[in-house]
């Protein structure tokens, strides 16, 4: 293969998906938003902010310019947080030629619209860019990737073909990428996850059980499938890697940064203290928010989404929000 990639984000992810394709030879340019940091990892060949101990391949290149991240590449992999997607997108837009390859590998809903990443990048790029755009999602702890630790994931695209070649593209011995026909699904079950894992967090914090956990992973899937299917989605995604997979993962996982912010909360310690010592996005933080309007402004019942919201952002006690999740009216088991 002789693709040009450019990787927009050295957060862990986008350095270990960047780190992956470099590995496997292939021509990759990784954009950082701090400067600083292009400094560290041209010096070092490490990213100590976000990736710390992972060595970076040779042909992996680094730049703070978006233009040269972007300009010619045949695949572009968005990797910013989703609540800065829609900037990072603009400044792109008038950089992209029509036919290059978007790999979203971002998971959550923009705060202020509501949209889904797919739906940002319709919204900002030119229709002949946005139309070969693809997600990238599933349970993958990016230091699990960057040690080879065997990880399963999905590509989806409108596109077969789009979904195959991203398929193609990041496949290795340890990375096995399977493809979708349902974006919808697969970014609604990547974002959704997130907020979830918060409240799985918030359980392990009060030192609650096995029990309340798979409760908690059992009854958010039903919710995330709701709200999914009431956009379009189909149901067996949810069942699939970027729904329960990533669910799983991320609820009992504890490399996960949005089961740590839950943790946390659950053991008492204030939200803004919490973030105010992470350095790496929680994307469940903000889209507990966009998922609870969500499913307030489409009448879909979405429970523990709206409790973690609750605690989150309106001061909740945890213990209060585990209460009236367990006394809420009696009924039948369904999605
Ligand atoms: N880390 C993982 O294991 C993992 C795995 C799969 C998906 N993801 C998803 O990937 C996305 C990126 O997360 P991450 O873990 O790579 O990031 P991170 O938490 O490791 O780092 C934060 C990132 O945000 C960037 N950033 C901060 N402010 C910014 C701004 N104003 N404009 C542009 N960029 C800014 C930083 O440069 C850095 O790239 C998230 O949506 C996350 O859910 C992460
Ligand atoms: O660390 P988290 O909670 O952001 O989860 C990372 C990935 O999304 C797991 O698939």
């Amino acid at each position: 293969m002789s693709e040009r990639i450019g990787v927009i984000g050295a957060g862990s992810w986008g350095t270990t998906l960047a780190n992956l394709l470099a590995r496997k030879g292939l021509d990759v340019t990784l954009w950082a938003y701090e400067a600083e940091l292009v400094e560290e990892m041209r010096a070092t060949r490490v990213n100590s902010f976000f990736l710390p101990g992972i060595e970076l391949a040779p042909g992996l290149s680094f730049t703070n310019s978006l233009e040269e991240a972007a300009a010619r590449k045949d695949f572009l992999v968005l990797v910013s947080p989703s609540q800065v997607m829609r900037g990072v997108l603009a400044q792109l837009a008038p950089l992209l030629r029509a036919g290059v390859v978007l790999v979203n590998a971002s998971k959550g809903i923009e705060l202020d619209t509501l949209m889904t990443m797919d739906q940002v990048c319709a919204a900002v790029l030119p229709p002949e860019v946005a139309r070969c755009f693809s997600v990238l999602s599933g349970p993958s702890f990016a230091r699990e990737v960057s040690l080879e630790m065997p990880t399963a994931v999905v590509a989806a695209s409108g596109d077969a073909a789009v979904a195959a070649a991203v398929q193609r593209l990041f496949t290795t011995p340890s990375f096995r990428v399977y493809t979708n026909t349902d974006v919808v699904g697969v970014e609604i079950g990547g974002a959704l996850k997130n907020v979830i894992a918060v409240a799985a967090g918030i359980s392990d914090g009060l030192g609650l059980g096995h029990n309340t956990r798979a409760a908690l992973i059992t009854r958010g899937l039903a919710e995330m499938t709701r709200l999914g299917l009431s956009m379009g989605a189909q149901a067996e995604t949810f069942a699939g890697l970027a729904g329960m997979g990533d669910l799983v993962l991320t609820c009992t996982g504890d490399l996960s940064r949005n089961r740590t912010v839950g943790m946390k909360l659950g053991q008492g310690m204030k939200l803004a203290d919490i973030l105010g010592e992470m350095r790496m996005v929680a994307e469940g933080v903000k889209t507990a928010e966009s998922a609870y309007r969500l499913a307030r402004r489409t009448g879909v019942e979405m429970p523990i989404t709206e409790k973690v919201y609750q605690v989150l952002h309106e001061d909740k006690p945890a213990r209060q929000a585990v209460m009236e999740l367990m006394t809420r009216d009696l009924k039948a088991e369904r999605w």
